[in-house]
């Protein structure tokens, strides 16, 4: 079956056993609350971490790939954006193996070319992200796993990382990425996928699965106006 598509996933921390597929050219967000899980799954889809379940790209398990195989199928952004070694932002973006011109490249995807010479310890937090997901970007895997790719930065950018994903996926990558920004979700997923508690609750498109009922259960809100509040309790 194409696509990446994962079944039976259990790991500490996931209730139950987890069904997930992501397919080319499609961004799939994954939402839920604080600890429902969202990390631990992508982390596992990553192949970071041994558990039961089957993970296969295009039909090829992804344990039967080696490293290098694997690189170059699954990119995964990890949600920290401290990077320990005090490098140059083109070096560290070189890290994914690019050559130059894929690494300028990058850099001005996420609107990071003048900071291409800093050192990535002096950066914001805000660019550092940017610069790191330059570094998925420059890679040109076939799947993306983002642990919230627009966190930490404005709304401007939100907006800018979310159109590179978008052509992400028009050059045939999947894309699945965490959220806790539901408007931006709901608005540029092609399906999101809920989790609560460890468990996967609903998926679907964006407006079948943000619905009233569901985020009074899950995240206790209600829609208000164009934003959320408190549900009652
Ligand atoms: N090493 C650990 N020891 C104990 N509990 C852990 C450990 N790692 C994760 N957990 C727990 O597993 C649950 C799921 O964590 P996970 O990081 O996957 O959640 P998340 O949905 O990504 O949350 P957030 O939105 O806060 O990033 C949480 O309750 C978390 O506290």
């Amino acid at each position: 079956m194409n696509g990446l598509v994962a079944k039976g996933i259990a790991r500490p921390h996931l209730s139950g056993a987890l069904d997930i597929t992501v397919a080319s050219g499609e961004i799939v967000g994954l939402i839920g609350p604080n600890g429902s899980g969202k990390t631990t799954l992508l982390r596992a889809l990553a192949g970071l971490t041994a558990g039961d379940g089957s993970i296969h790209i295009n039909g090829t398990p992804l344990a039967a790939m080696t490293s290098s195989q694997r690189a170059r199928r699954i990119a995964f952004m990890p949600a920290g954006r401290r990077v320990d070694w005090p490098m140059r932002v083109d070096d560290i973006v070189a890290l994914s193996g690019a050559g130059g011109d894929a690494v300028a490249g990058a850099l001005g995807r996420v609107g990071m070319s003048a900071f291409a010479s800093r050192r990535v310890d002096t950066l914001s937090t805000g660019e550092r992200a940017r610069a790191l997901l330059a570094r998925v970007l420059a890679g040109n895997a076939d799947w993306l796993l983002l642990d919230e790719p627009t966190a930490n930065l404005d709304p401007g950018h939100e907006l800018d990382v979310l159109a590179v994903l978008r052509a992400e996926a028009a050059r045939g990558a999947g894309v699945l990425a965490s959220f806790h920004n539901l408007a931006l979700a709901e608005t540029h997923c092609d399906r999101c996928v809920l989790m609560a508690d460890g468990r996967i609750v609903a998926e679907g498109v964006p407006a079948a699965v943000l619905t009233d009922a569901n985020l009074v259960a899950v995240y206790g809100i209600v829609r208000d106006g164009a934003g959320w509040r408190r549900s009652a309790s």
